[in-house]
């Protein structure tokens, strides 16, 4: 068993992961252990997994990525596993419980702590995390994460489908470090008439979706995809502000009640569609800020840490 004794079960606005420190990296998880553990009627359950363990310690890193990642002052990386067991390049939600567990894991040991933002290191790249306390809206510890630079695709290039269920829509592909299509299938502020015909949307509405199949996504992307499914709820031109509501069908996952990479590309996208930088967006697991700007996208949403688990040793 390459897993600690003592692991915790932790979530961000609903995307639930199983989470545990390694700071001397000796325990690097099997993808069997993973889908043992992250399983919800065998194991602990979960989304995902979380190792939070030092950058040269990540054993498919290559010595430049270790480099650079202690270069840019990054000390802790945050090592994240799908329930299949696949590897993931990035978790926006991930890194808000990792920043919300290493402040704990500190407090704990005593380590020295400055108020500082947290520098995450993670594969795709150093994230930048600020602690905002309780926050009305968005619940209590609430970190806000700057995802850096984004790309994005030709504007609903690609065609997506869910087996079982009538209809498609366009999608638009937004790499966040992972990669993700984002569909709008809904406009409830009648606004954006021109940008919801352009996504050719025929899929039930977006409250009664069955997303319980994976979408299929054509042109098909090698590495296979995320995909968001979107309606605008309002915009306010003049304070340059949007609502909207996501529901997302994970790679390696399934549907989750959130999903942070998954926020961040359904802003760009909807300010690719609507001018609009500044969205609140509403999942299923709650409810999140996304600020997208040319050079970066920041995520800010609560993070909660569930459990301290010990685990049987015959398990
Ligand atoms: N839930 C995550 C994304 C996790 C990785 C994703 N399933 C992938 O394979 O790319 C988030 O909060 O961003």
């Amino acid at each position: 068993m390459s897993i600690p004794d003592i692991v915790y079960k932790a979530h961000g606005t609903g995307n639930d992961f199983v989470v545990y420190a390694d700071p001397e990296g000796i325990y690097e998880p099997s993808t069997e252990e993973v889908v043992r553990l992250t399983d919800r009627h065998r194991g602990i359950g979960g989304d995902g997994l979380l190792r939070i363990t030092r950058p040269q310690f990540v054993s498919d890193l290559s010595e430049g990525d270790v480099r650079a990642a202690q270069a840019d002052d990054a000390s802790w990386f945050m090592d994240y596993r799908n329930a299949d067991g696949s590897l993931a390049q990035m978790c926006g939600n991930g890194t808000r419980v990792t920043a919300l567990f290493i402040r704990r894991m500190c407090m704990l040991t005593g380590e020295a702590q400055d108020d500082k933002p947290l520098r995450l290191a993670t594969r795709a790249g150093v994230k930048i995390l600020s602690s905002l306390g309780d926050d009305e809206l968005l619940g209590q510890d609430v970190f806000r994460v700057d995802m850096g630079k984004w790309a994005i695709g030709p504007v609903m290039g690609h065609t997506v489908s869910i087996p079982g269920v009538e209809g498609s829509a366009r999608g638009t592909y937004v790499n966040m470090g992972n990669p993700h299509v984002v569909c709008l299938i809904e406009d409830g502020s009648a606004s954006y008439t021109e940008a919801l015909e352009s996504s050719q949307a025929t899929l039930p509405a977006l409250t009664t979706l069955d997303l319980s199949r994976k979408p299929v996504v054509s042109p098909v992307l090698d590495e296979g995809q995320n995909v968001e499914f979107v309606r605008i709820e309002s915009v306010d031109p003049l304070t340059g502000q949007g609502r909207a509501f996501m529901r997302v069908h994970e790679r390696g996952v399934g549907e989750t009640l959130s999903c942070g990479t998954g926020l961040c590309a359904t802003g760009v996208t909807l300010r690719a569609l609507t001018g609009i930088s500044h969205w609140t967006i509403h999942v299923l697991g709650g409810v999140l800020d996304v600020d997208v700007d040319d050079e970066s996208v920041r995520l800010t949403g609560s993070a909660t840490i569930v459990a301290r688990i010990e685990l049987n040793p015959q398990h």
